[in-house]
């Protein structure tokens, strides 16, 4: 577990506030100011009641009384805007910190991690739940603090400095209160719980349909999708709404808690006006201090409800930000200079997998040359690709790229080493120039014009309406699956990485562009001897040129060697390559 961030939400708070003292402290200072000129006011309204009823407060002493009630009035405005400023730009920190650092978190992730996570549960963590982490450290703070001082100094004010039996008296309903608020707090809790997991459910169903949008529609599931989606809105808004009705009995409990001090305190403040132990003024700054309280009761709900919507908030994001890295960079190497690999013995198990998927794997490919991999659907292809990526670590073996493991090399020299075509190519949601300039943002626009050709993507490209402008929409969805392949092999083409990874990259064009990126592929060798192209196919007229093929048949190499040199083997190369000649040959028209 990542030690950076506390497992408990209290301990998090406490960190947070310690770090941002200066600011908790300066808001800590005015809410005591607010707190002190709210108590004064009501006596000094006492001292004045008493004044006028006994004819000693008069004249220019009566205005000089009203001025300054006036005065702390404004005083008591001005420090409420000072505290605000200061609490609440501190906790708005906390959520930013939050936010960045779960983003940050996430890209140390690998495919194992996302394998278990979901996008939109994701999402409402980076949304829902920091919100109400933020809230817990700003608000539930400022009422913490606030109600408990206000409580203690009106309390104080009425026992030591009007009268201890009227204190004792207004406290007698306070035990109905304290039990009336735990039973309502744990409700709370429970309903906060529960509507922030079903808003986790409703974002996960809606990021789903959003990005399987043509599935969806194709395959006529609008409705059903629809339907999910509202039953887990329904079940989050009634939650939530669970929560505040919960919280709405908060105000009946205070409400006939303080009518019931103020029954008492009027009862025992006569009683005790009548035996002249206490002055009407008194008896009403009393009862205007009493009014003082509404705020401490409030807030106690308020502070217990944005503490448990905080805590169920925490409970979720605190496994994810202390998550360890699955892809540790621990390495300082960089960067690589040449495309020189060599795989020994390698062996690798996925963990929801009972069969090894690659066994005793040997590889050398050199700078300058081409290597091709190819076998049946699901002999392991894409998982050497990954392997070579360090997106999986493997369980056994070495992968070595420019003389040093992979774990020597810093992530970032690995990423910036190897352009990677995969079979589904991700394309981000702008221009065709912005996403082909994707690994060099300084590209000149002839340099992108240059990679385009070379991968057969210029000439589609010139009868878009917006050409090379043209925005591509989500994940490329503007473009056909050719065109976004060969996007993505001009981003290949236009980065300086040595080792080029076409995964069945070529397999939505037609054999004669296929030929023609080859042969870019080829001449981008010759130019640059340090550069080296793994190419997995399906299709062996891609592998047809390579200086090495590989056969792999179920995680294991059975056959290698040059195409002649398979084909003189007779082995399943063999067969497969007459296989596709004859198909091509059925196609052309050409009965053989
Ligand atoms: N993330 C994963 N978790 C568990 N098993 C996986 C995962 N990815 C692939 N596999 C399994 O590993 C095996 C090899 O898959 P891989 O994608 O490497 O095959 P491939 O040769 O590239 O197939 P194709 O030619 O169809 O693309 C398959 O049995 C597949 O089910």
């Amino acid at each position: 577990m990542n030690p950076t961030f506390p497992a408990t939400l209290g301990g998090l708070l406490r960190a947070f506030i310690w770090q941002h003292r200066i600011a908790y402290g300066g808001a800590a200072l005015m809410l005591t100011g607010i707190s002190l000129l709210l108590v004064w006011i009501p006596t000094q309204v006492g001292r004045i009641v008493d004044g006028l009823m006994t004819h000693q407060l008069t004249g220019p002493a009566f205005y000089r009384q009203l001025m300054w009630l006036a005065g702390a009035g404004l005083m008591v405005y001005a420090l409420r805007v000072g505290w605000r400023l200061a609490l609440f730009g501190a906790s708005y920190r906390l959520g930013q910190r939050l936010r960045v650092q779960l983003f940050e978190r996430l890209g140390l992730q690998g495919p194992l991690f996302f394998q278990t996570q979901r996008a939109g549960d994701l999402m409402a963590l980076a949304t829902n739940d920091v919100d109400a982490v933020e809230t817990a450290s700003g608000d539930a703070m400022l009422a913490a603090f606030d109600g408990t001082q206000t409580l203690l100094l009106v309390m104080a004010t009425m026992v030591l400095v009007i009268d201890w039996r009227l204190g004792l008296a207004a406290l007698l309903p306070f035990p109905f209160m304290a039990w009336s608020f735990w039973r309502i707090s744990t409700r709370v809790h429970e309903a906060w719980s529960q509507s922030l997991a079903d808003f986790g459910h409703m974002s996960r169903q809606a990021q789903q349909s959003l990005s399987a949008v043509r599935t969806v529609r194709a395959m006529g599931l609008a409705a059903q999708e629809q339907a999910a989606f509202k039953r887990w809105a329904e079940a989050s808004g009634e939650a939530a709404f669970r929560a505040q009705r919960w919280e709405a009995a908060y105000e009946p409990a205070v409400g006939i808690s303080l009518s019931a001090a103020t029954v008492a305190t009027l009862g025992c403040g006569a009683w005790l006006i009548a035996r002249g132990e206490l002055s009407v003024g008194q008896l009403t700054a009393f009862v205007l201090l009493l009014d003082r309280l509404i705020w401490p009761m409030f807030a106690a709900g308020w502070v217990l409800s944005l503490l448990e919507r905080g805590r169920a908030g925490w409970t979720r994001l605190a496994p994810i930000l202390r998550a360890e890295p699955s892809r540790l960079d621990q390495g300082t190497a960089a960067p690589v200079q040449q495309a020189r690999l060599q795989v020994r013995d390698l062996h690798f198990v996925y963990d929801s997998q009972q069969r090894a998927t690659l066994q005793g794997i040997d590889l050398d490919l050199r700078p300058g040359r081409m290597l091709a991999v190819v076998g049946p659907t699901g002999s392991g292809k894409s998982t050497l690709l990954r392997l070579l990526l360090r997106q999986w670590e493997p369980t056994g073996g070495t992968i070595e790229l420019d003389g040093r493991p992979l774990p020597d090399w810093r992530c970032r020299a690995l990423s910036a080493a190897i352009a990677w075509v995969p079979q589904e190519p991700f394309l981000f949601s702008s221009s065709v120039s912005d996403n082909i300039a994707l690994a060099r943002a300084d590209a000149s626009q002839a340099l992108i014009q240059a990679a385009a050709q070379a991968a057969a993507l210029h000439d589609d490209l010139v009868r878009l309406a917006q050409g090379y402008a043209t925005v591509v929409g989500e994940k490329g969805v503007s473009l056909s699956g050719g065109q976004r392949q060969r996007v993505a092999i001009a981003r290949a083409l236009l980065s300086d990485a040595p080792l080029t990874l076409l995964d069945d990259a070529l397999s939505a064009v037609d054999t004669g562009t296929e030929a023609r990126i080859l042969e870019a592929l080829r001449e981008r060798r010759r130019q640059r001897p340090t550069c080296a192209l793994v190419v997995v196919t399906h299709r062996l007229s891609a592998a047809v040129d390579a200086d090495e093929i590989v056969v792999l048949r179920d995680g294991r190499i059975t056959e290698r060697g040059t195409h002649t040199e398979l084909i003189a083997l007779g082995g399943w190369y063999a067969t497969q390559w007459r296989y596709q000649q004859l198909e091509a040959s059925l196609e052309d028209g050409e009965p053989t």
